[in-house]
């Protein structure tokens, strides 16, 4: 059973004498969890996140039970010599995949993306938006058990963006720790398992009602043994669950969370039988929101 991933009194400041930026933080994030991580401009919350990833060392404290580790940075190179194709799949080596599979992988990513058409394109010559579908593509491609999203979203286009949303539950239903920053704050809103606020140089759980789950939503019309009762991993992200008629059970999930929830049910043992699925479009994301 992987440990979890804690930070214990932790503290970072840049210089000798640069003032802390963080002090006293003591996190514990475990697997099949998803962490958003708030706080105003300039707080320090990009580089907690790189001290979760750890791509930075803290000046004081303790990181310990890291697992296997992908972060999207806030600002991804662009100017790298190679193709997407090439930079993921020497990405996917690095990461632990075979020559056979990392090939496979960069491609399979770049086609969820949306970016399959400039697979052969020199990085240099990608736009913002595809260049940031290759920095979360190389963050994907190995399943990494603690993934860590600073502004992933940011750039993205509106299905690269449900995408993204699609691949985090992915990882935490399938036991992978997920950490974000997002500017908007109905991003994953009430899928989080914690909310934990960044303020002067502190780290705050909230504790207040999470957000309610916004954006599009997905709702089906389920079946299952007689007296069956919910997977538990089915139950996890429901919005709502009612039973219309004996025996029928109506769920609705964040769009996001839909493949998971199939895939809970339809693995089930026995498995559920789905009658209908419907998409409901309420509040589309968008990255037009206020800081
Ligand atoms: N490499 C560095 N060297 C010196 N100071 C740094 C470095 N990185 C960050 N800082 C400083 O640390 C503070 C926190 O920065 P950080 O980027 O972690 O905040 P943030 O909350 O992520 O900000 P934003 O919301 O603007 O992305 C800022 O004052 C920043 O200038």
């Amino acid at each position: 059973m992987r440990r979890d991933l804690q930070l214990n009194n932790v503290g970072r400041r840049y210089g000798i004498h640069g003032p802390w930026i963080l002090r006293g933080v003591n996190l514990e994030l475990a697997p099949h969890t998803l962490t958003r991580i708030e706080g105003p401009n300039g707080t320090g919350k990009s580089t907690l996140l790189r001290l979760l990833a750890g791509i930075d060392t803290p000046t004081e404290g303790k990181v310990t039970g890291r697992p296997r580790t992908a972060y999207v940075p806030e600002r991804f190179p662009q100017a790298l010599p190679f193709t997407a194709e090439a930079y993921l799949t020497h990405l996917g080596t690095v990461h632990g995949l075979s020559r056979a599979a990392a090939p496979r992988a960069a491609s399979e990513w770049l086609d969820r993306f949306g970016a399959g058409a400039y697979a052969r394109t020199p990085m240099t010559r990608l736009s913002k938006g595809s260049s940031q579908k290759v920095a979360v593509a190389q963050a994907l491609l190995a399943e990494p058990e603690l993934l860590v999203l600073d502004e992933a979203w940011t750039g993205l286009d509106e299905d690269a963006r449900a995408e993204l949303e699609r691949a985090v539950a992915e990882r935490t239903a399938a036991g992978g720790t997920v950490v974000f920053v997002d500017h908007d704050p109905r991003r994953l809103a009430g899928v989080s398992d914690a909310t934990y606020t960044v303020t002067d140089g502190t780290l705050n759980l909230r504790t207040d009602k999470p957000t309610s789950p916004s954006g599009p939503q997905v709702s089906l019309d389920v079946q299952g043994p007689p007296g069956g009762q919910l997977p538990a991993e089915a139950s996890q992200f429901l919005t709502s669950s009612t039973e219309p008629t004996p025996g029928t059970h109506r769920l609705t999930v964040p769009a996001s969370h839909s493949d998971v929830l199939l895939r809970a049910l339809l693995t089930a043992h026995p498995p559920w039988h789905v009658v209908s699925l419907n998409q409901r479009d309420d509040l589309p994301l968008d990255d037009e929101s206020p800081r």
